[in-house]
């Protein structure tokens, strides 16, 4: 009874109604890059509404705490307000900040890091750093990773729609380098050409999934043809198609992912033709790249951040470091060049034998590499009695357990590293390192994904004496 009246309170104070219009002025922009404003102090999310907006909303969803609208008109348009470059851009859930000026999104982006810093985190004094703009803001993506549908009668390779799994066919992304834009279309064509069997994710039935590319810097282009099943029809004449259309096509892989998830890529990746790898190049160094390794999608900026993360390293040739969720040892093998030892642990083997092989090419004989969870891993380097000066740490968008960060404490190094793609763990994991002694001493937003919400972020945080 007493809760059922709770609720009813909570109802009652709700101003807004669905189906309904109203004028609000928006404050911030959200997370995902939606517009934030506040209707009688109760929060509306408004896609594509920017800071500094007088907008009329339709509210389409109500939540006890919040609600959604969208814009029916706007009222006093902001003036980092631009036109957005791709055409598909209303649809298509691949990019969020199109209609933001450059310089606007590079502020939104601070903005963010400051907030999750602060409500997060509750650390609002940590100095946030301007955000490190991309020289090229535009067709940086050197991996593609495209769904492929069918849509009335028609194959269709593109981006998700925001929100939802219909593909939008995309011939020009604006912001996948050119090679990629090319196998897409190429593979296109050619899946129409041949019949092959599109998936279709409710009936699971069909064969083409997903069509990887991914370019390196010298244009040598690696695809990866994922199926639902083991064979690939016609396979032979796939890549002989291919190969003929696409002249930087060195690398063709044919992965095999009979789940029925969302999860793109499965475990089993059989070459088709060319090469194993593609080779990038970050500074001095050479990588190779396999279809499943992680590597960042915008080399430039990637450059910039492991040169900051050096920067805040301030390694001497001494020094014994760690670089926890290293992937194919990018970061590792910048650390190795200034630092006495370097242990990489990542938990994709594949990603740990590229390592290895990036190690051996780049000549590089003080970095070792090893291959599990960083969970299980950081405490058993604990356990042989290593102890290193600084840590490393890149983890994926959860961030780090609680146990990764006790045992990086345990082990007492002069300073952490802290590379990170989502601010809210990033706040989330600085604060629990401030309780185990370790304070935040300023974070380096870096723009890696111009015209989309997300931010990367590298942190420095010292032992407090
Ligand atoms: C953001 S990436 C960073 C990779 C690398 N530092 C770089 O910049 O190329 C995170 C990496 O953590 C790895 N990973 C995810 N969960 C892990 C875990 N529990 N233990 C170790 N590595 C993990 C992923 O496979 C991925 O390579």
């Amino acid at each position: 009874m007493k809760h059922r009246k709770t609720i009813k309170q909570a109802a009652q104070t709700i101003p807004v109604c669905k189906g309904r219009t109203y004028e609000l002025q928006i404050d911030r922009l959200g997370t995902s890059s939606e517009g934030v404003g506040r209707y009688e102090n109760f929060t509306v999310f408004v896609p594509n509404a920017l800071p500094g907006e007088n907008v009329s909303v339709i509210i389409e969803e109500v939540k006890n705490s919040y609600a959604r609208g969208r814009i029916k008109q706007i009222l006093h348009e902001s003036v980092d307000r631009v036109a957005p470059l791709c055409e598909l851009y209303e649809e298509c859930g691949g990019c969020q900040l199109q209609h933001l000026s450059y310089e606007a999104q590079l502020r939104a982006k601070r903005a963010q890091v400051v907030d999750a810093l602060t409500h997060i985190g509750k650390l609002p004094q940590i100095p946030v750093m301007e955000t490190l703009r991309a020289e090229e803001p535009w067709n940086y993506r050197n991996k593609m990773q495209f769904p492929i549908g069918r849509n009335i009668g028609k194959i269709v390779i593109g981006c998700f729609a925001q929100g939802s799994h219909r593909i939008i066919n995309t011939e020009n992304c604006h912001i996948q380098r050119a090679e990629n834009n090319d196998l897409a279309n190429a593979a296109r064509e050619i899946a129409e050409q041949l019949h092959i069997p599109v998936y279709n994710e409710d009936t699971h039935k069909g064969v083409l999934r997903h069509i990887v590319g991914r370019v390196g810097r010298s244009n040598d282009l690696m695809a990866v043809i994922v199926t639902a099943t083991k064979q690939l029809p016609r396979a032979k004449d796939f890549v002989r198609m291919m190969r003929e259309r696409l002249p930087n096509l060195v690398s063709v892989h044919q992965n095999i992912q009979t789940y029925r998830n969302n999860v793109i890529m499965g475990r089993d990746t059989q070459l088709l033709w060319g090469r194993p790898t593609i080779i990038d190049s970050l500074g001095r160094l050479n990588f190779h790249i396999s279809p499943r390794s992680f590597f960042q999608v915008n080399t430039r900026q990637a450059e910039r951040l492991y040169e900051q993360a050096l920067a805040y390293a301030d390694l001497h040739g001494t020094e014994t470091v760690i670089d926890a969720y290293c992937g194919t040892g990018t970061i590792t093998l910048f650390l190795a060049q200034k630092a006495r030892k370097v242990y990489g642990i990542e938990i994709v083997q594949p990603a740990i034998l590229d390592a290895r092989k990036n190690a051996r090419d780049n000549h590089v004989k003080n970095a070792e590499f090893i291959v599990g969870d960083a969970t299980a891993v950081m405490p058993a380097l604990y356990k042989q009695g290593i102890r290193p000066d600084v840590v490393v740490v890149d983890p994926p968008r959860a961030g780090c357990t609680e146990t990764v960060l006790r045992t990086f404490a345990n082990m007492k190094p002069q300073r952490i590293v802290y590379v990170s793609c989502n601010p809210a763990t990033l706040a989330r994991d600085l604060a629990i390192l401030k309780g185990l002694g370790y304070l935040a001493q300023e974070v380096q937003p870096v723009d890696l994904f111009p015209q989309t919400s997300h931010v990367e972020n590298v942190c420095l945080l010292k032992k407090q004496k």
